[in-house]
């Protein structure tokens, strides 16, 4: 099983940032949270503020951990950690994804998420 981390990045408004895999990523044009798999002998909060440094160019602080979720697709097994982030200084450049946005918390469903991230976009619209 893969462990994966990934950041809720919620900005000063409330809403929530969702990031667009790119067209030659695996899971192509679906949207997640940024973050990624986390390397031997790292712990998830530092992956995930090394991942958004990486793939946002942003320095974030960590605000909240949220349940994780392991999700089983046909090639893999990995399992999501999801933390609820802030940005604490930057300006968004991305660096592997195709798009993202700002959505607010009650239209999030919406979006065409990672089969992973479902449970966890549910389990944050409700806390
Ligand atoms: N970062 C991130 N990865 C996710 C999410 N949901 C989800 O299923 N994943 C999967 O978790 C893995 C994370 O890999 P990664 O982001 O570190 O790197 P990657 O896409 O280059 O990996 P890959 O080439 O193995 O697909 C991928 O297989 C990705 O499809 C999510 O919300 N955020």
């Amino acid at each position: 099983m893969i462990k994966v981390t990934c950041a809720i990045i919620v900005n000063a408004d409330g809403l929530v940032l969702a990031a667009q895999r790119n067209a030659t990523m695996s899971l192509p044009l679906k949207w997640e949270f940024p973050g990624g798999k986390i390397e031997p002998g790292e712990t998830a909060e530092a992956c995930l503020i090394r991942e958004i440094k990486e793939e946002l160019h942003v320095d974030i602080e960590i605000v909240a951990p949220l349940p994780a979720n392991t999700h089983q697709y046909p090639n893999v097994t990995i399992q999501l950690i999801p933390f609820v982030c802030r940005i604490t200084s930057g300006e968004i450049i991305l660096k592997e994804h195709l798009d993202f946005k700002w959505v607010a918390k009650d239209e999030l469903l919406a979006l065409d998420w990672a089969e992973a991230d479902v449970a966890i976009v549910k389990y944050y619209m409700e806390s």
